[in-house]
This record gives C-alpha cells, sequence and structure tokens, in this order.
C-alpha cells in the first residue's frame, strides 16, 4: 500500500504544484491519476519514488517513510515508464531491457533471459532484441518501456502518460496488453493520464484531480459515474452527455450499469454501498 499523508510540493520558483494532498493506494491494483495539464499528476508521481522530494506531508510505501530510504535503491526497485519510453537510444533492445537489472548484480546472461522472457510478457517478438529503439515503432518502443519497468520484478509499477503520444489504435492494444499483463501479474500501478476513457478502462480506483493537486473525487469508475461528486467532475467525465449517459442493463443474471456506449460501467449489488464497482469495459465476475 502507498499512503500520501497531507503531501504538498512547492518548487523552489514558489510553484505550488501539490497542495495537502492525502490518498490510499491499494496494493496490487490499478490507481490512474487525472487531470488537466498541470494539476499535479507527474509530480505526485515522481514523489513515490523520490525524483522529486515533498516540502511537506510523508509518504510510505507499506508503513515505510520513503523519506528515510535510499533514492537510488528506491528507484531500483520501483518500475518506472514514460511517455517516450526514455530508452537508451545507443543500447539494444535487449540491453535496455537488461540495464537496471545488471546494475543490481544480475549476471548479464541471467538478465538477458529475462528480458527476452519480458519481450513475451509485453507482446513483442524476440528478434527484436537486437534492435535500437529507433527501428522501432513507437508502441514497439513503449512496449519496450514496460518490459524495462518490470525488469527487475517491482512490487510497483510508476507509468507516467505511456501511450499519450501513440495513435489511438496502437493506444487501444497497448491499453488491453496493460490489463492483461496486469491480470498475469497483479502489480501495484500507478498510472498517470489526462484521458477519462483511459482512466476509466485502466483504473480500478479512478483519482480525479483539479489544479494544486486537489482530489475533486476518488471512486471507482462506476462510483464516479454513477454519483459525480460535483459539477467539475461531471464535466470532466462527460457524464450529462449522452456518451456516458448511464442505464441499468439486466446481464448474465446481475445487474448492470452500462453507459451510453454500451461500455460494462459497474454492477450494481444490494449491499451497504449499492454498487460493486468494475473497471469499465470488463465484464462483470
Ligand atoms: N521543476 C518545476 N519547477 C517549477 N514548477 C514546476 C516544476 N515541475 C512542475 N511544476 C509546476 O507544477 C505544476 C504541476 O505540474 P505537473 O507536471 O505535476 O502537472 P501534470 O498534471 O503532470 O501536467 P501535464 O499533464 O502537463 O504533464 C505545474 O503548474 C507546473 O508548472
Amino acid at each position: 500500500m502507498i499512503a500520501f499523508e497531507g503531501v504538498s510540493k512547492r518548487f523552489p520558483d514558489g510553484s505550488l504544484a501539490v497542495d495537502d494532498f492525502t490518498l490510499t493506494i491499494p496494493s496490487r491494483s490499478t490507481t490512474v491519476l487525472v487531470g488537466s495539464s498541470g494539476s499535479g499528476k507527474t509530480t505526485l508521481l515522481r514523489m513515490i519514488n523520490r525524483m522529486v522530494d515533498p516540502t511537506g506531508g510523508r509518504i510510505t510505501i507499506d508503513g515505510d517513510d520513503v523519506a528515510k530510504l535510499d533514492p537510488v535503491k528506491l528507484r531500483r526497485r520501483i518500475g518506472y515508464v514514460m511517455q517516450n519510453s526514455g530508452l537508451l537510444p545507443h543500447r539494444t533492445v535487449i540491453d535496455n531491457v537488461a540495464n537496471v537489472p545488471i546494475l543490481d548484480g544480475v549476471k548479464k546472461s541471467e538478465a538477458h533471459a529475462h528480458a527476452l522472457e519480458l519481450l513475451d510478457t509485453v507482446g513483442l517478438d524476440r528478434s527484436l532484441a537486437k534492435r535500437y529503439p529507433a527501428q522501432l515503432s513507437g508502441g514497439q518502443q513503449q512496449r519496450v518501456g514496460v518490459a524495462r519497468g518490470l525488469a527487475v520484478d517491482p512490487n510497483i509499477l510508476l507509468m507516467d502518460e505511456p501511450f499519450g503520444a501513440v495513435d489511438p489504435l496502437v493506444r487501444d492494444e497497448l491499453q488491453q496488453e496493460l490489463l492483461r499483463i496486469q491480470r498475469e501479474l497483479s502489480k501495484t500501478i500507478v498510472f498517470v493520464t489526462h484521458d477519462i476513457d483511459e482512466a476509466f478502462l485502466l483504473g480500478d480506483q479512478v483519482v480525479i484531480l483539479r489544479t494544486g493537486g486537489i482530489v475533486a473525487q476518488a471512486g471507482t469508475p462506476a462510483e464516479i459515474l454513477a454519483n459525480p461528486a460535483d459539477e467539475f467532475v461531471a464535466s470532466f467525465v462527460g457524464a450529462e452527455r449522452g456518451r456516458r449517459a448511464l442505464h441499468i442493463d439486466a446481464e448474465h443474471g446481475d445487474r448492470v450499469l452500462v453507459d451510453g456506449t454500451g461500455r460494462v460501467a459497474g454492477v450494481l449489488t444490494d449491499g451497504p454501498g449499492g454498487m460493486a464497482g468494475t473497471a469499465a469495459g470488463s465484464a462483470p465476475e
């Protein structure tokens, strides 16, 4: 579990990127931070692995205050995937994936063997292993980025708009691959995007942010769609537009909440909360 407790970040130039942010990120599920440009998403993500240090509050991972952990060791045990893959241009695909484990002391032959397995995991043909990043498509580069993020078998994977720069079809493919990988590996994924559709598709928990890292609403996609906290959220998720107009559909004996595109947004139950959320787009259990 990752916990943000009253976390703030004021940069040296005086800008307050994050103001008193509190959130619990459960283990082995995907939390998506979504908000418009400048809402503090990247700053929040980078505070988890100490690429940025908070100026107030604290962040814990399974109870350990990250401020007390060695930043280099911390970064090596947390996977990080960014928008433009961040691959080393003069290293081959396999070297890029195996790089951090080798720095960690894993034997080169073992690291390479594991890197080939990771290419399988992210759906890349092993024949690409000897290519350089520039010899790959944007979507393939992002897959290598994901493989590299997984290379040290981290419990936590941070993903900063990893599919933001690829065309919509490739993006759909990468999103589906990530859902599959997450079903197989059950990592604690913290994913940043400005795309609410992507947030609802991938997130078990979705956190909608206003400027300054202010939480407008946090919940499952189903909870947010069914009960937007305020006008800001309603307009951000497009709840008032036909596209997401919700209705209840009987399917397989369950009462299923479906959005305007026919996508499943949640399953209604008789429990106290009234609703068991599922990620939009996934079938109810
Ligand atoms: N190194 C820095 N120095 C000063 N201000 C910064 C720095 N990094 C970010 N900021 C400011 O902090 C605020 C939040 O930035 P951040 O990059 O976290 O937002 P974001 O939601 O990830 O935006 P985007 O979607 O555009 O990447 C912005 O106002 C930004 O200008």
